[in-house]
Order: C-alpha cells, then structure tokens, then sequence
C-alpha cells in the first residue's frame, strides 16, 4: 500500500510527526541528564518500539547500547490477551547494569508491568520505562513509568510502529483508523 492510500484509512491524526520528534528531543535530554556516567543499556520491546528506539537513540547524546525483546499479547486483534509470552528474549545479561525499557505504547499496562517485574528479577542496577504514548484510562494495573511521551485517550491507534493486524507501522505520525478498515 503507498503512503497516500495509508494515510486514507485513517480518521484523524492524534500526533504529527513533528510533534513526535520534539517530544523525542526533550526526553532524550532528561534521560541523557538522569544515565550520565551510568552503565546504560537500552531495551526495545519488538515490533512496536522500532520507531521510538530509532528515533530516541538518535538524540541521545551518549553511546548506550541496545538490545530487543520481542513478547506477544495483542497477536493479531485490539484487545490485549492479557497473557504475555517470550518471543524472544535478550542477548544481554543485565546484571548490575541500568536497563532502560523503550515502549511505543502503555495501554492496559499488562505487558510493561510483566517485563518490567521479569527484568528486575534479574538483579540489574535499576529498570525503568520511557514510553511514547499511555492510555491513562486504559489502565489495568499500575505501571511505574519514569518518562512518557504523550497520554492519549482509549482509542485503538496506529502509525509509528503502532499496528492494527501487523500493518500501518510505517505512518509517520500516530492517528486512529477509520470505521471502514474494521469492518
Ligand atoms: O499495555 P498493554 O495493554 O499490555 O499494551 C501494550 C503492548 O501492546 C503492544 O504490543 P503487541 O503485543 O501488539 O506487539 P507488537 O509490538 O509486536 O505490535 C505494544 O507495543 C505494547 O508492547
Ligand atoms: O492502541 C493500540 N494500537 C496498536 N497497538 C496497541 N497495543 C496496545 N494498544 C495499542
Ligand atoms: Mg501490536
């Protein structure tokens, strides 16, 4: 599908590009403030966090490592299963190091709270959360998030790694989909 047919599923634009850039820039400059001179590792929860991780290691001004998970609770539809699985987990032993979970989105909560318990289980020197997007109404359980991007309403959204059934990852802004691709 071209860009111009992409942007036509959608109803509107939640967050435009540029906004998401400016946002990346100032959470890039506390987190660089919050981690200097600190054993620093990045993890990205796959697929979702591309964007964000691309884009924020970017304008970190440090030369943190990264390293991915990939876990599953969504599959293919808008609801959050509830179960998390380990698709694949990381290539790094984070023992005694400062990891820093990279999200694209906190909805129900449920995946972050269960990584997050899951990687403190493994002694790092701390674990914390930047996030682009939360959903505050949407909550399930309580998430301790140090930085977030933007708090949006309960809508299913797409665009910047967001899917709906795997696709849309690629719009460059976030935005909610029209009636018509649902159905
Ligand atoms: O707060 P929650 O309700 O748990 O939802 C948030 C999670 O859901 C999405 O991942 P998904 O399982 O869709 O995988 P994906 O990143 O590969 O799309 C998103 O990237 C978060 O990881
Ligand atoms: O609103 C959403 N959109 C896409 N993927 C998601 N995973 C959790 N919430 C969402
Ligand atoms: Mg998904």
């Amino acid at each position: 599908m071209d860009a111009a047919h992409m942007g036509a599923d959608l109803e509107k634009v939640l967050i435009t590009e540029e906004e998401i850039h400016a946002k990346l820039d100032e959470l890039a400059a506390m987190i660089a403030r919050e981690y200097d001179g600190k054993d620093l590792l990045l993890v990205g929860v796959l697929k979702g966090a591309v964007m964000v991780m691309a884009d924020l290691m970017r304008a970190l001004p440090m030369t943190a490592p990264v390293d991915w998970m990939a876990v599953s609770s969504y599959g293919s539809g808008t609801k959050s299963s509830g179960v998390v699985r380990i698709l694949k987990d990381l290539d790094t032993d984070i023992t005694g190091r400062h990891v820093l979970i990279v999200e694209d989105i906190i909805d129900s909560g449920l995946t972050l709270s269960w990584i997050k318990a899951n990687l403190e289980s493994r002694n790092p020197a701390s674990v914390e959360i930047c996030t682009l997007l939360r959903k505050p109404e949407a909550a399930k359980v309580d998430v301790d998030v140090k930085w977030v991007g933007f708090d949006i309403p309960n809508e299913f959204v797409v665009g910047y790694g967001l899917d709906f059934a795997d696709a849309y990852r690629g719009l460059r802004c976030v935005g909610t989909l029209a009636p018509h691709v649902y159905s």
